[in-house]
């Protein structure tokens, strides 16, 4: 039996790298927070960075090995700058499917993702829509590739608030898929996108 709301995105673990790259979002919001106002002596803090990174690619695989790691099983949902537990650059928004067919997931953003003040960047809403209408696609049947993303700004996005997002497969015609979504702050749609998908996937490397 389906689960009421079953898991679309790789649950973080509370550990591994999932751990490692909680930390290192938290590092990005806190030097973005700090600032040069922040009594923090910066130099020392690159030094520490800097070892970290050192240490992270002297013991990192090659980058066709970890390819092929990265699009084997849940592997898929784990990498995305959206969802991924393993990527540093994602919110991490988490996403569900709904018994109506479509899916939603809620994120707060912060100051990493700011455009006009106090709002969030137009480039980085249109980053979540995309690829949840993409999972929605993945969820309802038929994916493919973003051929056309149409966005409209109704009200600024607000940071450090919870987010609905939203997407909807609603036609399939050959291999043009149309989807929809939506991201949500207090009840308000302040962002929807209806896209064009086609049919079409690239080979996983191997
Ligand atoms: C069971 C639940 C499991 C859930 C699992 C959860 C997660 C899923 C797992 C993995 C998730 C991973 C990712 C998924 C999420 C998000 C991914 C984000 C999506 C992207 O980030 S993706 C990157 C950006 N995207 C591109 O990088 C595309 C570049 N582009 C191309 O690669 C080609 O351009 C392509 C392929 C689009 C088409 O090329 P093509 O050669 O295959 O096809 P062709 O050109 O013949 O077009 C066929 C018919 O579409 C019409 N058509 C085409 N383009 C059109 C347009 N723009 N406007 C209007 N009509 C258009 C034609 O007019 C023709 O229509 P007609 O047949 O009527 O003549």
């Amino acid at each position: 039996m389906t689960p009421e709301r079953p898991e679309l995105t790789a649950t973080p673990r509370n550990k591994g790298v999932d751990e490692a790259v909680a930390a290192a979002r938290r590092v990005i919001a806190a030097l973005l927070h700090a600032g040069d106002r922040s009594a923090a002596e910066m130099s020392t803090m690159a030094d520490r960075l800097n070892a970290v990174a050192d240490h992270l690619e002297e013991h990192a695989p090659a980058v066709e090995e970890r390819m092929i790691d990265m699009w084997r099983g849940e592997g898929v949902t784990r990498h995305d700058p959206v969802t991924g537990p393993e990527n540093a650059l994602a919110p991490p928004l988490h996403l569900h499917g709904r018994q109506d067919g479509s899916i939603e997931g809620v994120v707060v953003l912060g100051m990493p993702y700011q455009g006009p003040p106090g709002y969030v960047h137009g480039g980085v809403s249109a980053l979540l829509l995309d690829h949840t209408l993409g999972v929605a696609n993945h969820w309802a049947g038929p994916s493919g590739m973003t051929a056309e993303l149409t966005l409209r700004y109704h009200r600024p996005t607000p940071l450090f608030e919870s987010l609905t997002v939203t997407g909807r497969q609603v036609s399939v015609d050959g291999r043009k898929i149309r989807t929809v979504g939506t991201i949500s702050a207090g009840g308000e749609v302040v962002v929807s996108a209806e896209g064009l998908f086609i049919d079409k996937q690239l080979p996983r490397p191997r």
